[in-house]
C-alpha cells in the first residue's frame, strides 16, 4: 500500500542510512529537500513529539505519506544531555565538529562516559494521521576521550557501542545499520506495518 515516502529529514548521514534501511520495503522514497519541503520547527522536549511534528509537516507540504527521524545522544553522567537537544548542542548553525567538542568539554574530568544513542520513527499516511506508527530503538556505549574515524555521521567518531572495539565512525556502513538504534528502529516499523498489512 505504502508506494511512495517522503523522508522528513535534511540530515545527509541520516538520509544515506535510511537509503539502504529502507530498501526491503520496496516503496520509492524521497528525500524532503527534493521537494523543497523546509526544515521544521523541532519545540518540543520529547524525541517523539519532534519526530511527529516532522513528519506531519512534510506530509503537509507534499501530500505524501512522511517518516521522520529524531535521534540524538544521551550521556548518564549530564542528565541525559544532549538529548533532544543533540543536533544544537554548541548552537546554531549546526555543526557536528562543534558539537563534538562542545560534548568533549562537558565530560571533561567527568565519569561514568556511557550512554545511549537514541532514536524514534515516526509514519504518518497524511499530515492529519491520527494513528501514526511508531517505533524506537536504544544503543548503548560509551563516549571516547577523543575522536576516532571519519565514518557516519554526528557524534559517531566520539561513540564506542558496547561490544564493538572501534568507534562507530570506524564501523562500515552496514555494519553500523546491523545494529544501531536507526536499524532497531527501522527493524521494528517494518515490522509494525507488515502487521497491519501496509508493506
Ligand atoms: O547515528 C547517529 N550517529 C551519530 N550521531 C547521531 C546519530 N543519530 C543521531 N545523531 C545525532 C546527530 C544530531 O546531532 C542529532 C540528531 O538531531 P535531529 O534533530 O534528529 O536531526 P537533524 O536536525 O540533524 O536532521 P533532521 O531533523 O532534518 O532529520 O543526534
Ligand atoms: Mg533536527
Amino acid at each position: 500500500m505504502l508506494k511512495k515516502l517522503v523522508l522528513a529529514s535534511n540530515n545527509a548521514g541520516k538520509l544515506r542510512e535510511f537509503s539502504a534501511l529502507l530498501a526491503p520495503l520496496g516503496c520509492q522514497v524521497i528525500a524532503q529537500g527534493e521537494l523543497n519541503v523546509p526544515e521544521a520547527e523541532e519545540p518540543f522536549h520529547t524525541f517523539v513529539e519532534n519526530a511527529l511534528a516532522k513528519a506531519r509537516h512534510a506530509s503537509r507540504l507534499t501530500g505524501l505519506p512522511a517518516l521522520a527521524d529524531d535521534s540524538g545522544l544521551c550521556v548518564d553522567a549530564l542528565g541525559g544531555a544532549p538529548g533532544v537537544l543533540s543536533a544544537r548542542f554548541a548552537g546554531e548553525p549546526k555543526s557536528d565538529a562543534r558539537n563534538n567538542a562542545a560534548l568533549l568539554a562537558a565530560l571533561d574530568g567527568k565519569t561514568p562516559r556511557s550512554g545511549h544513542y537514541y532514536c524514534v520513527l515516526v509514519l504518518v499516511r497524511h499530515a492529519d494521521d491520527p494513528q501514526p506508527i511508531i517505533a524506537d530503538g536504544v544503543w548503548r556505549g560509551q563516549v571516547l576521550s577523543a575522536a576516532q574515524g571519519d565514518g557516519g555521521f554526528g557524534y559517531d567518531p566520539l561513540f564506542q557501542a558496547q561490544g564493538e572495539s572501534v568507534s562507530v565512525a570506524e564501523m562500515d556502513a552496514a555494519a553500523k545499520n546491523a545494529v544501531s538504534h536507526r536499524g532497531q528502529a527501522m527493524r521494528a516499523l517494518a515490522a509494525k506495518l507488515a502487521e497491519l498489512g501496509q508493506a
